[in-house]
């Protein structure tokens, strides 16, 4: 038998710890995160390795990292009779000052010892994670982000873009509403209280599960749809997760987009495609959305298409701009080989 010290980390710190290494890691604690679940860490070392072979729990009500500290040796086979041992006398070896309830071999000074220093190391992986400059995926991953408002037409334009430039589609909306709906979830009903107000989830799980879902996919080509929508996302995702190669900004009037929530609401049956909600996104989107695609701006890294004619007009001057960066792109390769 093992007899575990768990570790509590808040449960950012879980995912946070992922990143540095690689993309299997970072599916690893992302699904921690998300799941709530204990991350066993059987021999304590923090090597991808180790992490790897530990098996994900199922849910729990709190994110633990779980360090036992070890006794005696686990078998499989069951624990064989023994017979009764003689106990030491409690006070003889023990040089703690609980010498009445405390012997040598469980002592709670040594317990409490390693609990600190195991908290310490963990808190010390926690601050290099946030620390870092080092993101999961590296040069060889393409990301776009596609903002635009809501209703502007992102989703259609993404599907179109999927077919013909073998991009994976990862809608941060379509993760959330999953995560939502996720049995067991512990975020299920504050993403939808947010999404009803119209309101921006915390980084933490939008980036999670798109790291997630990044990590999961055998593909280098990401369209990530509608995000990052505030500040604090796209810094964090660009530092911690991947560098957006440029940002596609679909432009769209408000009454347009709205004209066209509204079509949608009759059969989408989300939460937030109402008139209510529809207001509060846009007030949203123009406060706290939009400076994000100002900033990228800033960096000459917005491809910008309007939105107001038809979605097949729309897709022509939407591909042009990927044929044109992705030729770019592939010639460039040719020339790095040539030479
Ligand atoms: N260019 C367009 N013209 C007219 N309707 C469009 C156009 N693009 C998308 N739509 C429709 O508008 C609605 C919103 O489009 P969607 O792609 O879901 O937007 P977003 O992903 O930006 O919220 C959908 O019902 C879609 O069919
Ligand atoms: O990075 C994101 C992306 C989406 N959302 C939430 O998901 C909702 C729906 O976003 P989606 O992109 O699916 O739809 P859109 O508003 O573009 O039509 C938003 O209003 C937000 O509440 C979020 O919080 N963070």
């Amino acid at each position: 038998m093992l007899s575990s010290t768990s570790c509590l980390l808040k449960n950012t710190a879980v995912a946070n710890i992922a990143a540095p290494l690689n993309s299997k890691i970072a599916a690893t604690f992302s699904s921690a995160l998300l799941n709530n679940t204990k991350v066993s860490i059987r021999q304590f070392s923090l090597t991808p390795l180790h992490l790897e072979e530990n098996k994900v729990e199922p849910p729990k009500n709190e994110s633990t990292v779980e360090i036992p500290i070890k006794e005696a040796e686990t078998t499989s086979e069951p624990p064989k009779e023994e017979p009764p041992k003689e106990e030491p006398p409690k006070t003889q070896s023990c040089s703690c000052n609980a010498k009445e309830t405390c012997n040598s071999k469980n002592c709670c000074c040594k317990k409490a010892v390693l609990m600190l220093a195991l908290a310490g190391i963990a808190g010390t992986a926690y601050y290099y994670y946030e620390n870092r400059d080092q993101q999961t995926f590296g040069d060889d991953t393409t990301v776009v982000y596609v903002l635009g408002g809501p209703g502007a037409g992102k989703g259609t334009q993404c599907a179109n873009l999927v077919k013909d430039f073998g991009f994976v589609h990862l809608s941060a909306g379509d993760l959330l509403r999953e995560e939502r709906q996720r049995k067991g979830s512990q975020y299920g009903e504050l993403i939808n209280n947010y999404i009803k107000e119209g309101k921006i989830v915390p980084a933490n799980i939008t980036i999670a599960l798109l790291e997630n879902a990044m990590a999961k996919s055998p593909s280098k080509r990401f369209l990530i749809d509608g995000f990052p929508r505030k500040m604090d996302q796209a810094k964090k995702f660009e530092k911690t997760v991947c560098k957006g190669k440029f940002v596609l900004f679909f432009d769209c009037p408000e009454s347009v987009m709205l004209e066209r929530l509204l079509k949608r609401g009759k059969t989408s049956g989300r939460v937030d495609d109402n008139i209510e909600s529809i207001k509060k996104r846009f007030v949203t989107f123009k406060e706290t959305s939009y400076p994000v695609v100002e900033y990228f701006e800033k960096q000459n890294k917005v491809k910008r298409v309007s939105c107001v004619n038809s979605p097949q007009k729309v897709y022509d001057e939407t591909k042009a701009i990927f044929n044109e960066l992705f030729k770019a792109e592939e010639n460039a390769k040719k020339n790095a080989t040539k030479n």
